[in-house]
């Protein structure tokens, strides 16, 4: 495959540009567009920091260890028991999401198998073998899948752009947030939603280690989703007044309400379409980048205790938890997503500034280091720790209820 860091810059891009994307503007529908756009940039800042983390990180490691045997290196065998169960807990619940919604978007296309359930199941093993294949051949065919889903779900969005940034109003992008707090209180969703980070491993030992690689793919490919991410937002909060859109959640706070509503505002019938391509190809390049980083993660774990796992083995154990995970439980997998952010904080805010901490001081003189010096690592942890809280302030009543 020519030119592995455009490829890998792609997977960052098409893993991070994911659910979250769709929930956003739901999210803050209260806070208008200003205030978002801070929460937007600041978010960014933060995930593509902690993020450039790693590839400082991984000047000490050869290029195809997991964030398991980081973690070991400077924590020993407690950072590599706590980083591994977070980290494999995470990414099978978030893969367990993508399951269930690619099989209901599946099912849709299939006849009637026995009944709706059945059919949902079946789908459901198909949408998993069909882009499971390509994770277990390996990055390599991950990149050539992704490149086609990518630009197809780019050329989805720039539709939907079209069709709504004419109807984009500047009275609507004006408004002002009806609750400064709700800023807060949407701040795990969007902060999940510049998430990748389990994909980071696989894609350094695609780039065979090689540093700036691994940064030109981190910092392009995550301002391309910083710019879609305003590009939506832009079109969303400027289409619909804040009244509309506080209406519209009442009605149906999904996806679904959304698309009904620009429907209507745009008056074109094929809004709502183009807006569910977009979700398939999105839930789609998610689930590519969340398994390939899954699917290295075990066998970052089974090479500790040595086991050599083929591709195929660790597909099976990638891929079947998941699915029966969707089909038979779905009330756990639901369950362990509502820990997401917190999950999700620990090994891509907490874990690698606490290994940073300590390679600064074991190796003062690395080629690269992230700017900002342990002013911004504190800063950076601090913030991290706050968004972990924000949830069960909500839940104390202490902050607003934010759609997520
Ligand atoms: N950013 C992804 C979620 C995600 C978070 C963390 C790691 C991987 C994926 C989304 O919006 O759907």
């Amino acid at each position: 495959m020519k030119n592995k860091t455009f490829g890998s810059t792609l997977i960052v891009a098409g893993t991070t540009i994911g659910g979250g994307m769709l929930a956003m503007p739901l999210t803050s529908a209260g806070i208008g567009f200003g205030f978002t756009m801070v929460l937007l940039v600041g978010l960014w800042l933060l995930l593509c920091f902690s993020a450039l983390l790693f590839v400082e990180l991984y000047q000490t490691v050869d290029s195809d260890a997991g964030i398991g045997t980081l973690a070991e290196k400077y924590y020993g065998t407690f950072g590599r028991v706590v980083s591994t169960a977070v980290l494999i807990i995470f990414l099978y619940a978030i893969l367990s999401a993508y399951v269930s919604g690619g099989s209901s978007l599946l099912a849709a296309f299939l006849p009637t198998i026995s009944d709706a359930e059945t059919t949902t199941r079946i789908a459901g093993v198909l949408f998993t073998l069909l882009f499971g294949v390509f994770v277990i051949v390996g990055t390599t065919s991950v990149d050539a899948v992704n490149r086609l889903l990518f630009t197809s779900k780019i050329l989805a969005f720039l539709l939907v752009l079209v069709l709504l940034l004419p109807k984009v109003s500047v009275e609507n992008l004006l408004e002002m947030p009806i609750d400064n707090a709700l800023l807060i209180s949407a701040s795990p969703i969007f902060f999940t939603a510049f998430g990748f980070h389990g994909s980071i491993p696989s894609l350094n030992k695609y780039l065979d280690g090689n540093v700036k690689a691994l940064r030109i793919s981190i910092l392009v490919g995550t301002a391309i989703p910083l710019v879609a991410y305003i590009l939506w937002q832009l079109a969303t909060h400027g289409v619909l007044s804040q009244t509309e859109f506080l209406q519209i959640l009442e009605k149906d706070p999904t996806l679904n309400g959304l698309a009904e509503a620009a429907a209507q505002i745009t008056g074109s019938s094929i809004i709502g379409a183009v807006v569910r391509i977009f979700s398939a190809l999105a839930l789609i390049t998610s689930f590519l980048g969340v398994a390939l980083g899954l699917l290295e993660a075990l066998d970052d774990l089974l090479k500790r205790v040595n086991i050599q796992a083929n591709r195929a083995t660790l597909g099976a154990m990638t891929f079947i938890p998941p699915m029966l995970f969707a089909f038979f439980y779905p009330q756990g997998f639901i369950a362990a997503l509502g820990y997401a952010g917190q999950m999700f904080a620990f090994y891509a805010i907490v874990l690698p500034i606490a290994m940073v901490w300590k390679l600064r001081s074991q190796y003062p003189t690395l080629a690269y280091r992230v700017k900002g010096g342990k002013a911004s690592l504190l800063t950076a942890l601090v913030i991290g720790v706050f968004i972990v809280i924000v949830p069960f302030l909500i839940e104390q009543g202490l902050l607003p209820k934010v759609v997520g």
